[in-house]
């Protein structure tokens, strides 16, 4: 299972630092290489997996700041890259999905790790634990699967143990990935870290200060390399010690805002 390790409580943004930051990829976004985890960052958390809603005008100015940056803005997420992409279209960024397990790249290729068969039987078992569990959500993102208890936390335990029991089933290649009141088994072939770095080997991202905005435990593989590279790793959410991330925004407002402010500045 992947975890954070535990550093110092992550600082929220002081207004000064927000705007020299706005200002700065404003004034110089040659710069920079922004990366945004989607759920609990670009957008608020919801009840269920289908039931985020993308607010009027994000897409568009995502648009606009990617091509501010000459295309150095990637999404990476623990969404399956296909779905990430409906979320944005007609829009088609750079993502990382999966956490970071199937990546697209600049040409429109895409890397990612076939499933196993003893993966597919996995999936297919964890499709009826909803039977035995009501309230559990069993999301199939084909080259992972998330089981969700947002609606019966009191499950936890339950929906523990079923993955520990499915993980080992799964064999080799795959791990268990511990979310926002969920717990995935994905493959074990990247991160999100491994996902940034590829990017910043390529044109357009390649020799920029990476920025990366993130809300969960699998964005701190994101926040451990961004602090390596003298980037800047911006954490969303509630002052928390279980983050690498070493500055804060309080919500997905704060980061959505925040595009809205450089965009009106870069004018
Ligand atoms: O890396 P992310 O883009 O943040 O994706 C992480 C997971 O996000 C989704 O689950 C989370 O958001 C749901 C909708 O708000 C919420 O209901 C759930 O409790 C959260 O865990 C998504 O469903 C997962 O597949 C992603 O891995």
């Amino acid at each position: 299972m992947t975890n954070a390790q535990t550093t110092e409580i992550s600082e929220p943004l002081p207004r000064e630092t927000i705007a020299n930051l706005i200002a700065a990829i404003a004034s110089q976004p040659e710069r920079y290489a922004l990366f945004f985890d989607i759920d609990g960052t670009l957008l608020d958390l919801a009840e269920t997996p289908d039931a985020i809603t993308v607010p009027n005008g994000l897409t568009d100015d995502l648009k606009a700041l990617s091509h501010h940056l000459d295309g150095a803005l990637a999404l990476v997420t623990g969404r399956a890259l296909s779905y990430a992409d409906t979320l944005f279209f007609p829009h088609r960024f750079p993502i990382a999905g999966l956490h970071g397990t199937e990546r697209r790249m600049l040409d429109g290729q895409i890397i990612r790790a076939e499933p196993t068969a003893e993966f597919l039987d996995v999936k297919q078992r964890l499709a009826t634990l909803p039977e035995s569990f009501p309230g559990v959500l069993v999301e199939d993102k084909g080259g992972a699967v998330a089981v969700h208890f947002r609606q019966v936390p009191e499950l936890a335990d339950h929906v523990g143990e079923a993955m520990r029991v499915a993980i080992a089933k799964a064999g080799p290649g795959y791990e268990l990935q511990r979310g926002k009141m969920v717990l995935e088994i994905r493959p074990d072939s990247a991160d999100k870290g491994r996902a940034l770095d590829a990017y910043l080997a390529e044109a357009p991202f390649a020799g920029r200060i990476p920025v990366a905005f993130g809300d969960d435990v699998t964005d701190e593989a994101m926040f451990k390399l961004v602090n390596a590279k003298g980037g800047i790793s911006i954490h969303i959410g509630a002052p928390t010690d279980s983050t690498l991330a070493r500055k804060r925004l309080s919500k997905p407002q704060a980061v959505r805002d925040m595009i809205a402010t450089i965009l009106r500045k870069q004018l």
